[in-house]
């Protein structure tokens, strides 16, 4: 076999060319870890990715992080079209590159930005099983509240099945665990659980705020409970349910609601292990959930409760509900990652018993 012609130009002509040809070892063109860039080397294991896949000629397939297009090109050549999420400018430029000036690039769509902010997302069929390659969300981790979030909600609507171990050795650089290809297959019919997705998936952003803490000190933070007064208070405006609005005095709060920043001792509860999780991972955990910020919005829309003097019976109303509901089940000071499926399911119909909503 002819040696691969060197270019000055560094022109390689994709990712798998030898090392010192691809990006990677350009300076110009660094890795971020930061993002999960571990790019797969071998052409044979993402030959094996695709085909377990099952693709058919007609599926429009969602690709999360293409990277430099390694995946993309083979999903190309067995599917009607390909909707790209990538948020790395550069990689985006290189998953377009691959397939410039060919025919197939009528058949992908490159979105510039973060999958997790998009929406809706993409549409694309979600009625046939998935194959997931863990490490396209490598921005999620173990401990990060939207991991925890999505392990529990994907294991819940969904029978996930391990179809491809990969070893870090095929990914450059580098990553510091194996990978796993999933493929995870919807539950229809009397599989599903017969709850309203928006209700679970609300009630799990709360427990999975902050990973270390007791569902305790979850539910009775001020931005939560603010949150839950305003809903619940649409729920009432919905059924005709008069409130009681008036001020309560010092003697009937106890003043114990929790600063959603409060510090929780270090290294209390470590989800990394307790979840097991099946996606890939690559080092730390990321403490910041997003989300939060979206309850914090939520929250300007209550009548500010800042001092104890201003607290509404309202507001009261909720806290009591919100201890009781977590006392009556005993889990108040359990932690999310602690928790079973079960559980969640009890919490859920005890609060929503509660008139207490989280959609
Ligand atoms: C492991 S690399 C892609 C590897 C590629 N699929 C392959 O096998 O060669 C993961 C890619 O996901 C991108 N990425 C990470 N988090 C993302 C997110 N939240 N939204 C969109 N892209 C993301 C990264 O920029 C990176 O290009």
């Amino acid at each position: 076999m002819g040696k691969a012609k060197s270019s000055k130009q560094g022109g390689a002509k994709g990712p798998y060319d030898r090392p010192s040809k691809s990006p990677a070892a350009n300076n110009v063109f660094k890795f971020s870890k930061d993002f999960g860039q571990h790019i797969l080397k071998n052409p044979g294991i993402a030959e094996a990715i695709v085909q377990k896949a099952y693709l058919k000629p007609q599926d429009v397939v969602l690709e999360v992080g293409p990277g430099t297009g390694n995946l993309t090109v083979k999903i190309l050549e067995q599917a009607r079209k390909v909707i790209a999420v990538e948020m790395d400018p550069r990689m985006a430029a290189e998953t377009t590159k691959r397939v410039q000036g060919k025919p197939e690039a009528k058949r992908l769509e490159v979105i510039l930005g973060d999958v997790i902010k998009q929406d809706p997302l993409p549409q694309f069929d979600i009625s046939s099983p998935l194959v997931f390659k863990l490490l396209s969300l490598p921005t999620a981790r173990p401990g990060d509240a939207l991991y925890c979030r999505l392990s529990v909600n994907a294991q819940f609507w969904a029978r996930i099945t391990h179809v491809l171990k990969v070893g870090r050795a095929n990914f450059r650089p580098p990553p510091q665990v194996d990978s796993s290809v999933v493929r995870i297959e919807p539950k229809t019919g009397s599989e599903r659980p017969n709850i309203s997705f928006e209700e679970w998936d609300g009630m799990l952003r709360i427990c999975f705020g902050r990973k270390n803490r007791t569902l305790r000190a979850s539910w009775l933070g001020k931005e939560v409970l603010s949150m839950l007064e305003r809903n619940y208070r649409l729920y009432c405006a919905q059924h005709d349910i008069v409130l009681d609005d008036s001020i309560i005095d010092d003697q009937e709060d106890d003043g114990d609601d929790m600063e959603v920043d409060d510090n929780v001792a270090p290294g209390a509860g470590d989800e990394a292990e307790e979840w097991g999780g099946f996606m890939d991972v690559d080092g730390a955990a990321n403490d910041t959930p997003s989300f939060f910020s979206e309850l914090k919005k939520a929250g300007s829309e209550v009548p500010k409760t800042k001092s104890k003097r201003s607290k509404t019976r309202v507001a009261l109303l909720i806290k009591t509900k919100v201890l009781k509901v977590l006392e009556d089940l005993d889990l108040a000071d359990k932690r999310s990652g602690k928790c079973d499926e079960n559980d969640f399911l009890r919490l859920l119909a005890a609060f929503n018993a509660e008139s207490l909503h989280f959609s």
